[in-house]
């Protein structure tokens, strides 16, 4: 707590200038008498100059923004200052959005915080003053502007220019990240303008790496992957790397790929950025975009060989650089110059189809780790039936015969967690599995040691409703059927990983 030693009491104060200002009038008065007009003035100047009472503290204002722009300082002087309510504070507000995870407290008017750093005191002060313009005023978005004013003794100032504010920006940074809500955002167009912004929504997908159905060993190398990317800006600083990573995930629809982005960006508490290439139709476009993308986040591009024609170098459209989006263009761009004007980025592709996508994306190098996704194993299955159903009992009759037809038959962890979801009863649930296991049997689908195998029905038609978007994709898909039945290459292993070195 302050001192009150060295405070002069109010009493002191009034009498001093009591004093001071009878000193004047006296001075004054003598000066009238002896002394001719101009010198007069000069004397009564110099007077008032030099017995002026000086403050001996120095006042910091810190408004709450520049009239355009937030000013940071008093966003973290704000956090701070909640951590530091002590039993003085007699008012408080309070506030909770509903997606808010903790209450916010902030001081009330007038309310004052006394803090020490280094051994100095230092006074907060919260004050309401009414912003320029007056309160009728109604253009400004608030009546009155917020500021804090810091006080303290004025042989401190560099001490709080140069450790103490620091020291607050970065404490606040730090509370901050522990309840900062997470953000998804997406492409917005603006019909006036024919111009295209992200729009944000808070990111709640509940998707975490505890309840996505994977081979553990898989789950496990993408985790420690994740936590050495964060953990090295030195080295990415010293090699002179961009400080990003980039991750193509490719597996059959429902196998979990968009929940991998979810699980990846809550695990990181990173935001998330959803370009939708189909809606980006200019070179140009698509860099304002990425270059008004956050630090600490995950850029998204889902479907990437059919969400967009993206022609590449080889069809020779540098003539036409910045009226069309090319695959070269995004490619060097993301590897240039977006990754080296920002931090902690991170950059995931999804396809269904790895063996349809541009070779320039899958050049050694361009994407550290090529995850695959793929159906259900004995883990994943398990998993699921502990989250959906909680079923824990490995001796449970269902689970064994289920784990047996799961050695032969392909089926998504969508489509299993599809079944779970029809019953909270769990043997009714999963005797709704084991019919569609057995379904996917007689179908044939269950060819699983072949090379190849064909989609089943099911992948078909979400892969005509979803994917095929152009008229020339349906074309190409008319093509195939005609020729015989839709064959892919699938190798059975339930998540297999390439990684680069670094
Ligand atoms: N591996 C998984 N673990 C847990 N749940 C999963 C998994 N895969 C799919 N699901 C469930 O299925 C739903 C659809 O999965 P998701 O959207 O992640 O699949 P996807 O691979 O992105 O499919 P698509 O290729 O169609 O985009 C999820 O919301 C989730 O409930
Ligand atoms: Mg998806």
């Amino acid at each position: 707590m302050l001192s009150t030693e060295n405070i002069p009491s109010a009493s002191t104060l009034f009498a001093t200038y009591a004093s001071m200002t009878a000193s004047l009038m006296l001075f004054r008065s003598m000066a009238n008498d002896f002394l001719p007009e101009p010198v007069r003035n000069y004397a009564c100047f110099a007077f008032r100059y030099f017995f002026k009472p000086r403050s001996k503290e120095l006042t910091l204002v810190i408004e709450d923004s520049n009239g355009i722009a937030r000013n940071q300082i008093f966003e973290a002087a704000e956090a701070y200052l909640s951590a530091k309510i002590g039993p003085s504070i007699e008012r408080l507000k309070i506030c909770k959005t509903p997606n808010e995870k903790v209450i916010t407290i902030r001081l009330e008017k007038n309310e004052q915080i006394i803090d020490s750093f280094q051994g100095v005191q230092l006074r907060w002060r919260f004050v309401l003053a009414e912003a320029a313009g007056g309160k009728g005023n109604s253009h400004s978005v608030r009546p009155e502007k917020r500021l804090f004013e810091l006080t303290f003794h004025q042989t401190h100032k560099d001490m709080v220019l140069n450790s103490y504010l620091p020291h607050v920006i970065e404490l606040a940074k730090d509370m901050k990240e522990k309840t900062r809500v997470l953000k998804m955002y997406t492409l917005h167009r603006v019909p006036d303008y024919d111009a295209i912004r992200w729009d944000s929504v808070n990111l709640e997908h509940p998707a975490t790496f505890d309840t996505l159905a994977m081979e553990p060993d898989l789950k496990a190398t993408i985790m420690e992957d994740l936590d050495r990317f964060v953990r090295r800006k030195e080295f990415y600083k010293r090699v002179g790397r961009a400080w990003k990573r980039g991750y193509l995930l490719y597996g059959p629809p429902g196998t979990g790929k968009s929940s991998l982005v979810a699980a990846m960006a809550n695990y990181l508490k990173f935001d998330v950025f959803d370009l939708q290439l189909g809606n980006v139709t200019r070179d140009s476009d698509l860099r304002t975009l990425l270059l008004s993308t956050g630090n600490r986040s995950i850029l998204v591009i889902e479907d990437i060989d059919c969400s967009v024609d993206l022609p590449d170098r080889r069809n020779g459209n540098e003539n036409n650089a910045d009226a069309q989006l090319t695959l070269s263009g995004l490619l060097n761009f993301i590897d240039g110059l977006w990754s080296s004007c920002g931090d902690e980025r991170i950059i995931v592709f999804t396809t269904n189809h790895k063996e349809r996508l541009d070779p320039a994306l899958l050049r050694p190098g361009r994407m550290d780790m090529h995850i695959h996704m793929s159906y259900c194993g004995p883990y994943g299955f398990r998993l699921l039936a502990a989250n959906y159903l909680g079923i824990t009992d490995c001796e449970h009759k269902l689970v064994a015969e289920i784990e047996t037809l799961l050695k032969t038959i392909n089926i998504t962890p969508a489509q299993v967690a599809e079944q779970f979801m029809k019953s909270e009863d769990a043997d009714v649930a999963l005797a709704a599995l084991i019919k569609l296991l057995k379904e996917k049997e007689r179908n044939g689908s269950g060819d699983v040691d072949g090379d190849e195998d064909e989609i089943n029905l099911d992948e078909v038609a979400i892969l005509e409703s979803k994917k095929l978007k152009t008229q020339d994709q349906i074309q190409d898909k008319g093509k195939e059927t005609a020729a015989g039945p839709i064959r892919r290459r699938r190798k059975r292993s339930s998540g297999r990983v390439r990684k680069s070195k670094n």
